[in-house]
């Protein structure tokens, strides 16, 4: 299929099969969009939203039958931490659908094709995204970064050892009034696979609470003046309230800079009167929770799920920005034919990344190079996968010693 493409006002073929792709002047465009957006994803709760109050101007693009628009993909101006804590310019894809009357002709490949090159022209390194399907990205160059799971917390067990020193103190706050403060602690969070939250994403949550009849509560805590972490919880069930005998809240966000925030949060949780389970929805792998309580069994882990979509958009500035461990170089080939000038190879050592006119010793296409890139998976998993083409017999052991950084990477926040 051949897709027109073209900026401005939309414009599209009579016959529906060749859409136009065009970022979005307007509300009336954006708001279309959104509404195509939510359509396609059958089961998300908004109603009535004004879109452009939760999107950046020019960056949404439309597909157009005609002048219908029948799909969309989103993008937010943001950050985004890579090992070493260095921040890369990064684009945070959301908000892409196609009407179930359009779609399998091509119209997601015509958007993200198009996506990429506007990301490559702006100069942003990476992109990322959370998945609503795990087969749709990974043809785009997309590989699983970062992985999550939920974390079950019987308070009744839950006690934290001795060991875990009381730091700081918390205080309550409210989660509208002071967005301003949650906002400016989580733009401290330097964890790798963190991501700077866009000004659309604070108001998406304050629309989620509000058409949620559930109250939120927030504890922030602080320590010498300073703020270094906040937690946002409600009730479940609140119908069966009073007689419940499994009395439970969900944790919609929980940000901590510091163990001392962390283990200061979670004393507040515990503590909490009445409530004898904590549901939290998402937690990073290495989560430390279960080895600070005297019964680790208190915590019951979840199933692992796939959280950071990476897409390299220029693979050299990503190399070059992230840390690598000590030890011997290798020289690594990358593919990526969609963006074609990533396509080389780099000879990366612990301090530096070059390119090289030399044969690789291992070659990966641009979505395994991703899966890898934030130290989240090991090169020997993914060269057992049949996913890395090794050309020298030793060169995985080098890319894990260099790739290697001893923690999880996590992002926290969904979008
Ligand atoms: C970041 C986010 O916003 S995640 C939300 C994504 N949106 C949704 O899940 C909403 C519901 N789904 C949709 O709107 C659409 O089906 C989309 C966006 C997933 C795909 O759009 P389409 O226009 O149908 O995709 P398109 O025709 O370009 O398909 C491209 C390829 O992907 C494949 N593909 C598309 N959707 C899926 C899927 N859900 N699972 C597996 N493969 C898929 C197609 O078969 C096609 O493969 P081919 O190139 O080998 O023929």
């Amino acid at each position: 299929m051949t897709v027109d493409v073209a900026d401005g006002a939309a414009r599209a073929d009579s016959t529906g099969t060749r859409p136009t792709i065009a970022a979005l002047t307007g509300a009336d465009q954006v708001n279309t969009a959104f509404g195509v957006f939510l359509r396609s994803m059958v089961g998300l709760p908004f109603r009535g939203v004004d879109a452009t109050a939760v999107t950046e101007t020019g960056r949404y693009l439309g597909a157009f039958d005609g002048d219908r628009i029948v799909g969309g993909a989103d993008s937010y101006t943001s950050d985004l931490v890579v090992p070493g804590g260095a921040r890369v310019a990064h684009a945070a894809v959301t908000h892409v659908g196609v009407l179930p009357t359009h779609r399998r002709r091509g119209i997601v490949t015509a958007l993200i094709e198009r996506q990429l090159e506007d990301f490559a022209h702006r100069g942003e390194v990476v992109a990322t995204l959370r998945a609503s399907e795990a087969g749709i990205y990974e043809r785009f160059g997309y590989g699983i970064a970062s992985t999550a799971r939920s974390l079950l917390v019987d308070t009744r067990r839950a006690r934290l050892r001795e060991s875990v020193v009381a730091q700081g103190s918390v205080r309550l706050a409210d989660a509208d009034a002071d967005t301003e403060l949650l906002a400016a602690v989580h733009r401290r969070t330097n964890g790798v696979g963190a991501i700077e939250r866009p000004a659309g994403w604070w108001r998406l949550q304050e629309l989620r609470r509000a058409a949620d009849p559930t109250v939120h509560y927030v504890a922030v805590h602080s320590r010498d003046g300073v703020d270094e972490g906040y937690v946002i919880y409600r009730p479940r069930d609140t119908e069966a309230w009073f007689t419940s005998r499994e009395k439970a809240i969900d944790v919609i966000d929980f940000v901590a800079l510091t163990d001392a925030a962390r283990f200061g949060l979670w004393r507040h949780l515990l503590d909490l009167d009445l409530v004898d389970v904590i549901h939290v929805g998402s937690a990073a792998l290495d989560d430390p929770l279960p080895l600070a309580l005297t019964d680790e069994r208190a915590v019951e882990l979840g199933a692992a799920h796939d959280e950071t979509w990476l897409r390299l958009i220029d693979v050299e500035a990503a190399l070059r920005a992230r840390r690598f461990g000590d030890g011997p170089g290798v020289r690594i080939g990358v593919e990526d034919r969609r963006l074609p000038a990533n396509t080389a190879v780099f000879e990366i050592t612990a301090g530096a990344v070059t390119r090289s006119t030399r044969a690789a010793e291992a070659t990966v296409d641009v979505a395994t190079l991703a899966a890898a890139y934030l130290g989240g998976t090991t090169w020997r998993r993914l060269a057992s996968a049949g996913r890395v083409d090794v050309h020298t017999g030793d060169a995985v052991n080098r890319l894990d010693r260099l790739f290697g950084t001893g923690t999880q990477p996590y992002s926290g926040t969904t979008f």
